[in-house]
């Protein structure tokens, strides 16, 4: 392995999350040396935005580091020893109708679950490997990327497919947050608890949850009853999840633990076990998109324009789990530290019932090579039947953009438990790939009008 002081990477360096991950880089310089931060972004503008804030941050905690903002991938890459990827692809525009497309079909409308998920994952993948490409053509040969770009599962799953010798780890902060609410629930620090889990990315369950050696999952389903999985503090650990749609998706880890208490849900479940409830509650006109661009983005950027005018650096990003996660990531990679989180790997064995090289969410040991899977053992019918289809619609989506086939799009949006019927799926699907003209690989069609398209 490589040697402290690290070059780190940040690509999307124009997003929300770069100043509350490079806060949480500065409070962690001890356990994890950096010499460079380089941001790179394709939308330059954006990024040089956000760059000032960003420099600020550094500047607060230490005038060695070098710091590099770039649109030019060899200046960003070349030498780095990690690259954290949050990259959008198309931006909050396109994340808008992934949202609204489907919810004009009366159909869930979220940024990486159902038809928004599967249009998002068509956009990503192949931008993706390209930057896996460009990571091996310039960074050091051991680089790892650690990547929080979404849609995580079919990103992982394309990566897996077509760059399976790429050094790239995905993760989630999603199980991390709910960590973080069963801990305040508690009354213990989350990095006390060691949990099992098992799914796939945005779509698994809790089945441990132990602190000190004893599982406290009977205290947190008689709070869940009550409360959903949410704290009475919320807003204060996490500013963002005081946000209604979050408060409502922390209560509603309550009615899918009325109907199926033995595990505890991954908030995203919500969209899969009730979607009635969500599309019903939904504003087709106003959705998570907007939420984001008028409250997250919207006061970075004011926050930047206010800094740049007075020099002074109003309080607006959060610095929570999102950032605390991928830095405690890397360490351990960095350092083969051997812990235990909860990230995004190929199955090989690790839930006993789903196929071998499936893309599972599972605690692994984070080495200096990559993570070690801990095994889950094989999960109930009921969850693997749920875990089968929806991993059948994220590959089929994935040959789907590797093949540029419709039938198979078509098959994937059908197969998703959030489209009711093949005319809904090929609604959306014909919409979608309207929206996503400047995005999307072509997708051809075998069979048209009843014949074989030579
Ligand atoms: N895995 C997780 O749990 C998790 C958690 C939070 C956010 N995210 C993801 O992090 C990403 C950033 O989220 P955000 O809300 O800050 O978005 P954002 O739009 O503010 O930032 C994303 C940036 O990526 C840039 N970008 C797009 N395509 C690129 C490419 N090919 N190369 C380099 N940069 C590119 C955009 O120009 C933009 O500046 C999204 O993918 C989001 O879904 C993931
Ligand atoms: O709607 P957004 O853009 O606010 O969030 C979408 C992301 O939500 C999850 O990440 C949360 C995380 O759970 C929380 O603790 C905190 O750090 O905020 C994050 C953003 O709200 C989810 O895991 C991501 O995949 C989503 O992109
Ligand atoms: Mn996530």
């Amino acid at each position: 392995m490589f040697k402290p002081p690290f070059i780190l990477s940040i690509a999307g360096g124009g997003s929300t999350y770069t100043p509350g991950i490079v806060k949480s880089l500065m409070v962690r310089l001890e356990d994890f040396p950096l010499a460079e931060i380089r941001l790179y972004d394709i939308d330059g503008e954006r990024q040089s935005v956000i760059a000032p804030v960003v420099e600020k941050v550094i500047r607060d905690h230490s005038q060695s580091i070098k710091f590099t903002v770039t649109t030019d991938p060899e200046v960003a890459f070349s030498g780095a020893h990690f690259v954290f990827a949050q990259m959008r692809v198309g931006q909050y525009k396109m994340r808008e109708q992934d949202e609204k497309i489907p919810l004009r079909h009366g159909v869930v409308g979220q940024e990486t679950c159902g038809p928004g998920g599967l249009a998002y994952g068509l956009r990503t993948i192949l931008p993706m490997v390209e930057l896996c490409d460009l990571v091996e053509r310039y960074a050091h040969q051991k680089a790892w990327i650690v990547n929080y770009s979404n849609p995580a599962a079919i990103v992982a799953e394309g990566v897996r497919r077509l760059r399976p010798n790429a050094r790239v780890l995905n993760i989630c902060d999603m199980p991390v947050a709910a960590m973080r609410n069963m801990g305040a629930i508690l009354g213990v620090d989350r990095h006390k608890l060691v949990v099992d889990y098992f799914g796939l990315n945005h779509f698994g369950w809790f089945t441990r949850v132990l602190v000190d050696g004893e599982d406290r999952l009977p205290e947190l389903r008689r709070h869940i009853a009550q409360f959903g999985l949410l704290t009475e503090d919320a807003a204060q650990t996490d500013p963002q999840h005081s946000d209604p749609s979050w408060v409502k998706t922390w209560r509603h880890i309550k009615p899918i633990m009325d109907h199926f208490p033995e595990y505890l849900p991954n908030p995203y479940l919500q969209y899969y076990l009730m979607p009635n409830d969500i599309v019903e509650h939904q504003n087709p006109d106003y959705t998570r998109a907007n939420e984001v661009m008028d409250g997250r983005e919207k006061k970075l950027f004011a926050a930047a324009a206010e800094y740049k005018k007075t020099g002074i650096l109003p309080d607006a990003f959060h610095v929570g789990v999102h950032g605390a996660f991928i830095v405690d990531v890397a360490c351990s990679l960095a350092f083969d530290l051997r812990q235990r989180h909860l990230v995004i790997v190929e199955n090989k064995g690790a839930i006993a019932n789903l196929p071998y090289d499936a893309m599972v969410e599972v605690p692994a040991y984070i080495t200096s090579e990559g993570p070690e899977p801990v095994r889950m053992g094989a999960v109930p019918l009921f969850h693997q039947t749920l875990l089968m289809q929806q991993l059948a619609s994220e590959q089929l989506l994935v040959e789907a953009t590797i093949e540029g086939s419709y039938e198979k799009a078509l098959q994937a949006f059908t197969l998703n438990r959030t489209v009711p019927t093949m005319q809904h799926a090929k609604a959306i699907l014909d919409d979608m790939i309207e929206a996503n003209r400047d995005y999307w690989p072509q997708l051809q069609q075998a069979w048209k009008d009843g014949e074989a398209v030579k």
